[in-house]
């Protein structure tokens, strides 16, 4: 592999763990419509796809509604401002970044390397995520679940990015933690690696065939 020149790196189980005040919110929320609560590892499982749809899961679980109704139904509608609401306040509050990620992140942009975010988070919570870990001004691009009509493993951002920088996929590597960034970087044509510790749905992140599986971000310098 060349040395790449342009790094894509998923959010959530990436570059920060979010996964404790994800469920913090969703569980804010459950109680406030009197439902029962959801666990962390459910919670870290139903991360990859977006928040809203993160919820749905949670609501078809503690409703025993199949999640196509869910979808459709009152009670998603009702659910989403209070979310957004409890989200927002949790954001910061028992999240942190994973060892090395300032430190890699910087020294990759004293090579001159450009930096994007590539995650299915909408982009509200995108952007109060990265402000409260002092991460807002680190990347070239922020790309978000609604920052396109279709997200990942929709290669659009990452392939938009490229022609932009002008760099060939071969030129570039994605750093990711699950089956989804996996498929979003083949779909570009972009190497990929992973890291273990993220949320990979419950399986491990070796049954996604990366390039390489990497212990932590000390492996990308
Ligand atoms: O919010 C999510 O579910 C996913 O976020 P990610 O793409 O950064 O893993």
């Amino acid at each position: 592999m060349q040395t790449p020149q342009a790094y894509f790196f998923d959010l959530d189980g990436t570059l920060v763990e979010t996964a404790p005040e994800i469920a913090d919110a969703v569980n804010d929320t459950l109680r406030y419509f009197d439902w029962p609560e959801v666990s962390q590892q459910q919670v870290n499982d139903w991360i990859g796809h977006g928040t809203k749809e993160l919820l749905i899961q949670a609501l078809a679980s503690v409703t025993s509604t199949p999640v196509e109704a869910v979808r459709k139904g009152a009670d998603l509608k009702q659910a989403l401002p209070i979310f957004d609401r409890y989200y927002q306040a949790r954001c910061g509050t028992r999240s942190h970044l994973y060892p090395q990620v300032r430190e890699v992140l910087s020294a990759l942009r004293a090579r001159g390397c450009k930096l994007a975010v590539v995650t299915n988070k909408e982009g509200r919570y995108t952007d109060t995520v990265l402000r409260v870990h002092d991460l807002h001004a680190a990347f070239d691009v922020v790309v978000s679940g609604d920052s396109f009509p279709v997200k990942k493993p929709d290669p659009t951002s990452v392939v938009d990015c490229l022609k932009r920088w002008d760099l060939k996929a071969t030129q570039a590597l994605f750093v990711g933690d699950s089956s989804i960034d996996a498929a979003t970087a083949r779909n570009a044509g972009v190497p990929v690696w992973l890291l273990p510790y993220g949320y990979n749905m419950g399986e491990s992140v070796h049954a996604c065939a990366p390039d390489r599986v990497i212990e932590d971000f000390s492996a990308l310098l």
